[in-house]
This record gives C-alpha cells, sequence and structure tokens, in this order.
C-alpha cells in the first residue's frame, strides 16, 4: 500500500515504495532468508575499510528518472508527505541531481550553525543563472570574496541603522500616496497584494536609486512589473527537467529557460535604463528625480550611487561591473518586493479570518498612534501585538518555505547520515513551523504565542523550531528593511482603516508554490477610514 496517494496519480507503471506482501510464496520466503543470511556472513567478515556513514533514506524512483515523475509542481506539500513517512532527513534522487530534504529543528541547526561554512553555496539552476546574469548577485554566488564583498557592501551601506533612518522619508512619501488612494476608493473592493506591491516597488527604486516612477506611468509600469517578478518567481520555482538531465538542456522541453529568457529581457531594459540616468546623468521620462530629496539627503548617495563610486576601485572588465550592478539591483528589487506584498496579504488574509485578533491590533493601534494621527516609523517597535501577529504569519505561511537551498562544497555528515558535495539542501522549514513537536497547535493561528515571550523567537534565525529568513551566514540580507518595512505598510493599512470582505465573498487561504509561496487568488478587500479628519490622509 502507498501512503503518499502516487497510485492514483498518472504513473500507473510505478513500483516506487512498493512493499513485499504475505502473497510471497514459502519457497521465495526461506530463498530470501538464505540470502541474508550470506550477506550478513560476508558483511561480519569483511573489513571495515569503509567507515563512510550511510545515505539517508528517502523513496526509490524509477531508474534513470528517480523520483522525478512523482515530485508534483508543488514542492512544499510534497515534501512535507514525504516527511511524514522517511523522518527528520531523507534525500530525493531527481535525474542526475540530489535533493536532501531536512524536516527538523537539530538537524537544521547542524547545517545553518555547526556546519554553516561547509553549506554556504548555492547550486543555481538553468532560470536562476538567466536571472541573475550568471549567478553575479548576492543570492547565488557562490561563497568568496565576490559575494562577502557584495554582502557586507549591501548590508553595511544599505541596511544599516543609519541607512534605513535616512531613507525613511522615501519609504513614508510612498506609504502616504497609496493611502490617499485607498481613501479615494473607500467603500469599494482593492487587490491588497497589487496596492502594496505599488508601495514596495516605488520604496525600493527610490532607496535605490532615488527616483521614482512618474503619474500615470508609476500604476501601468508598477502592474506590469509585478506580472514580470511574479512570473520570474514562478519559473525560478519550477522544478525543470534541464536542470536534472544535462544532457537534456539544449532541448528546453518546458520552455522554462525561454521564458526566463523573456523574462529576463525585460527586466534588463528596465534596470539598464535606469543605470543610464545614473551614469550618464541621463533622464529619461519614466523617471522623475525628486527635487528637494536630493538636496535634503546630500549626505546619503543612493545604493546606485555607492556601488557606481566602489566601482572604480576595482579591475573588472566595465562590462561585468555592469553586470554585477544589474544582478544586485535584482535582488534587491526581487527580494524586497514579492516576498514582501506577498507577506502582507497573507497578514491581512489571516486577520480577515480571526476577527478576534484583528480587533486588537486595531486596539493596539488606537492606543499607541491615536485616532488623529497617521502611524510613523517610530511607532513600530511599540506595536507590540502586531509585531507577534506579523511573526504568526511568517510561521504559517513562510514566503520562502525551504528557503533558499544551500550546497556542500565538500561531502560532510549530517545526523550521522552522508551528504555528499554539489547536493542541494532543502530546509523545510514551512514543516518544521507547523510540527506539533514544537508547537501547540500548530494549524490555530494565534499571535499569542509569540506575545506571550517576545525573546523566544526572532527573525534572525537564533531558534531552529522558527527561521522564515534563513539563518547562519546565508540569512535573509535584507531583512532589516523587510521587517521594517512589513510593519510599518501593515501597521499604515490597518490604522487607517477598517477593512472587511465583499458582500458575499468567502476567504479562502490556499497557496500555490513558485520560490515564493503566495495566495492562489488575490485578496480582495473594502477599505473604510477610520482616522478622525479626512485631512489626514492628503497630508504628506
Ligand atoms: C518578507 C520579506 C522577505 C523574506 C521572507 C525573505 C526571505 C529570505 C530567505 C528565506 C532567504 C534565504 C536564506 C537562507 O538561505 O538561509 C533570503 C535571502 C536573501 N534575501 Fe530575503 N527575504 C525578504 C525580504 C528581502 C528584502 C527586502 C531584500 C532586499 C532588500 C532581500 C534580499 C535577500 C538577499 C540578497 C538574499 C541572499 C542572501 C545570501 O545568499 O547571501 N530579502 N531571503
Amino acid at each position: 500500500e502507498m501512503s503518499n496517494g502516487d497510485s492514483n496519480g498518472p504513473w500507473p507503471w510505478s513500483w516506487h515504495a512498493k512493499e513485499a506482501n504475505d502473497a510471497i510464496p514459502r519457497a521465495t520466503t526461506t530463498l530470501l532468508v538464505i540470502a541474508i543470511a550470506a550477506l550478513s556472513f560476508l558483511f561480519l567478515f569483511r573489513r571495515r575499510k569503509n567507515v563512510t556513514p550511510p545515505m539517508p533514506p528517502g523513496p526509490r524512483g524509477l531508474p534513470f528518472l528517480g523520483y522525478l515523475p512523482f515530485l508534483g509542481t508543488d514542492l512544499h506539500r510534497k515534501f512535507a508527505e514525504l516527511a511524514e513517512i522517511y523522518g527528520p532527513i531523507y534525500k530525493l534522487q531527481l535525474g542526475g541531481k540530489l535533493y536532501i530534504v531536512v524536516n527538523s529543528a537539530s538537524l537544521a541547526k547542524e547545517i545553518v550553525r555547526d556546519q554553516d561554512m561547509t553549506f554556504a553555496n548555492r547550486d543555481p539552476n538553468i532560470a536562476t543563472t538567466i536571472a541573475t546574469y550568471g549567478a553575479r548577485d548576492i543570492a547565488f554566488s557562490s561563497q568568496g570574496p565576490y559575494w562577502r564583498n557584495l554582502r557586507k557592501l549591501f548590508v553595511r551601506q544599505m541596511m544599516s541603522n543609519a541607512s534605513l533612518d535616512m531613507c525613511y522619508d522615501l519609504r513614508r512619501q510612498e506609504v502616504r500616496k497609496v493611502l490617499s488612494d485607498l481613501y479615494k476608493k473607500s467603500g469599494l473592493p482593492v487587490d491588497i497584494g497589487k496596492w502594496t506591491f505599488v508601495i514596495l516597488i516605488n520604496t525600493v527604486m527610490a532607496m535605490m536609486w532615488g527616483g521614482t516612477l512618474k503619474g500615470e506611468k508609476r500604476e501601468a509600469m508598477g502592474a506590469e512589473f509585478q506580472k514580470m517578478a511574479s512570473k520570474l518567481m514562478e519559473l525560478l520555482g519550477t522544478p525543470n527537467v534541464s536542470d536534472f538531465f544535462p544532457a537534456l538542456a539544449w532541448l528546453d522541453l518546458q520552455g522554462v529557460e525561454r521564458d526566463m529568457k523573456r523574462v529576463h529581457h525585460w527586466l534588463d531594459a528596465f534596470i539598464q535604463s535606469v543605470v543610464e540616468c545614473a551614469t550618464q546623468g541621463r533622464t529619461n521620462e519614466m523617471f522623475e528625480q525628486k527635487e528637494g530629496e536630493s538636496k535634503t539627503n546630500e549626505q546619503k548617495k543612493d545604493f546606485l550611487q555607492i556601488f557606481l563610486d566602489l566601482e572604480t576601485e576595482d579591475d573588472q572588465s566595465p562590462m561585468d561591473k555592469n553586470e554585477a550592478l544589474k544582478a544586485i539591483l535584482r535582488d534587491i528589487i526581487l527580494g524586497g518586493t514579492d516576498t514582501t506584498s506577498t507577506m502582507v496579504e497573507w497578514v491581512m488574509a489571516e486577520l480577515l479570518q480571526n476577527r478576534n485578533v484583528m480587533s486588537k491590533v486595531v486596539h493596539e493601534l488606537t492606543d499607541i498612534v491615536g485616532e488623529d494621527e497617521m502611524v510613523e516609523e517610530h511607532h513600530l517597535p511599540k506595536l507590540k501585538y502586531l509585531n507577534a501577529v506579523i511573526k504568526e504569519a511568517f510561521r504559517l505561511h513562510p514566503a520562502l518555505p525551504l528557503l533558499i537551498p544551500r550546497t556542500p562544497h565538500a561531502s560532510c555528515a549530517v545526523g550521522g547520515y552522508t551528504i555528499p558535495k554539489g547536493s542541494n539542501i532543502f530546509l523545510n522549514m514551512g514543516y518544521i513551523h507547523k510540527d506539533p513537536k514544537n508547537w501547540d497547535k500548530p494549524s490555530e493561528f494565534r499571535p499569542e504565542r509569540f506575545s506571550e515571550d517576545p525573546s523566544k523567537y526572532d527573525l534572525s534565525g537564533n531558534n531552529f523550531t522558527y527561521m522564515p529568513f534563513g539563518s547562519g551566514r546565508r540569512i535573509c540580507a535584507g531583512l532589516p528593511l523587510a521587517e521594517r518595512i512589513l510593519a510599518y505598510v501593515l501597521a499604515s493599512l490597518l490604522h487607517s482603516f477598517e477593512w472587511e470582505l465583499p458582500r458575499g465573498a468567502e476567504l479562502e487561504l490556499s497557496d500555490k508554490f513558485g520560490i515564493v509561496v503566495k495566495k492562489t487568488n488575490p485578496l480582495v478587500a473594502i477599505p473604510r477610514p477610520r482616522l478622525s479628519t479626512p485631512e489626514l490622509y492628503m497630508a504628506r
């Protein structure tokens, strides 16, 4: 009997995981016993030369294909199913690739803490390599001086508290713009993910190159950009036959490479035009330099400027520099927008589902911010309950439930099993976050588990039962910004408006897999102003 439901799948000829049953004739059993006895005899008398630990357990697959035909496209659900069968660590042979999936906090710790250095590489697939200008970004370059320098530059220059404080005004303006737009739509259903994305893309772009898209173009480009970014994320998460069978890669059977090139070119042209603006001082009708902004921020260069200055000191060819720069900008745009807007959507969906939690959040906002004021970033640390709500949403709906796979640069052992060099390690955080061994009533949305003891869990991966941003040297580089912007956007939406579902609409919380796991259907809800005067919504 197969416990994972594959027997109903499209592969009736599958023989994996089938177990011997009672029908085996007695004679066969006898032969088997003899064979086992003989083998044990041989084993005992074999000289113990080889003490390499065994490989992790895992489902058998088909010759050549391995487990690939049974994988499906919903990796996070499939990985959870298999964890129930095979336990804390298992392997999947997928064509020529070996995946190792880790499903327990203690084994996750062995990887991100005890052997962090060994597991500090990535194994970018074909789609990822295209999307990152040949793995020249922070997220996919191998550890080494190049990655370290980029990461250091990014974390110190852009993600420091001082830098983030200095560009608060840029975030504030973008949030306020959207709040006043939403005010005009009060009583009408709005797509929360779409509006959040507008805030995020403009904020991130403003922080990177101090300019934002103009007027009408802003919304149109924002929507187009969101489509492209989502498509790109989806492609990054699609299991691609070409990755598993390099000999077949030229066929591009699923068209992933073709689609990715198309998306990549669109984004590349977009980013290229921005870079040209900065390097050649050219104005581009798409971009509007914020007057006053550059004057008040004279001390602070935007990220692009910092990078361009730095470049003159090294000796890469100009072509390479251009591509490295664009790869990092791509990281920031993608890392910073789709993940965050997905999380805003999940939090809002859970709050609409759990009205008692929603009213506690709103109470807290009224208490701390007051109805005569808009939310400011300085309020955020005081919003303890909202912060617990956000953590709980990250537990149940981590945007990257398998993090970004890591690859060991040498063979090593984890949990008493051999992990071969070059295999892909998935930390199954979506599963660990719902493991009843770690969490009481794991399927319930209960922010109190975080507010009761706030120091027990943070977002920086110190508790291995909870790591929505990963942990160790490859932890999310954008965490400081993500934390601020997520809380700021949510607090602003929830303080400025009351939210309800359109009449007759059913809320559902299903998700679909890509590198970012998001709601299957966009969340649509109706805002109604709740602050004392309309002027508050108009003020910038
Ligand atoms: C809700 C928002 C976000 C979530 C859930 C998230 C999650 C993650 C996760 C799980 C990883 C992989 C960690 C690991 O391998 O252990 C990661 C890596 C990364 N993230 Fe984020 N992230 C978010 C926002 C951001 C933002 C705002 C930025 C940039 C401004 C960003 C930039 C990056 C980069 C550059 C890496 C690669 C780090 C490396 O490999 O060295 N992320 N993120």
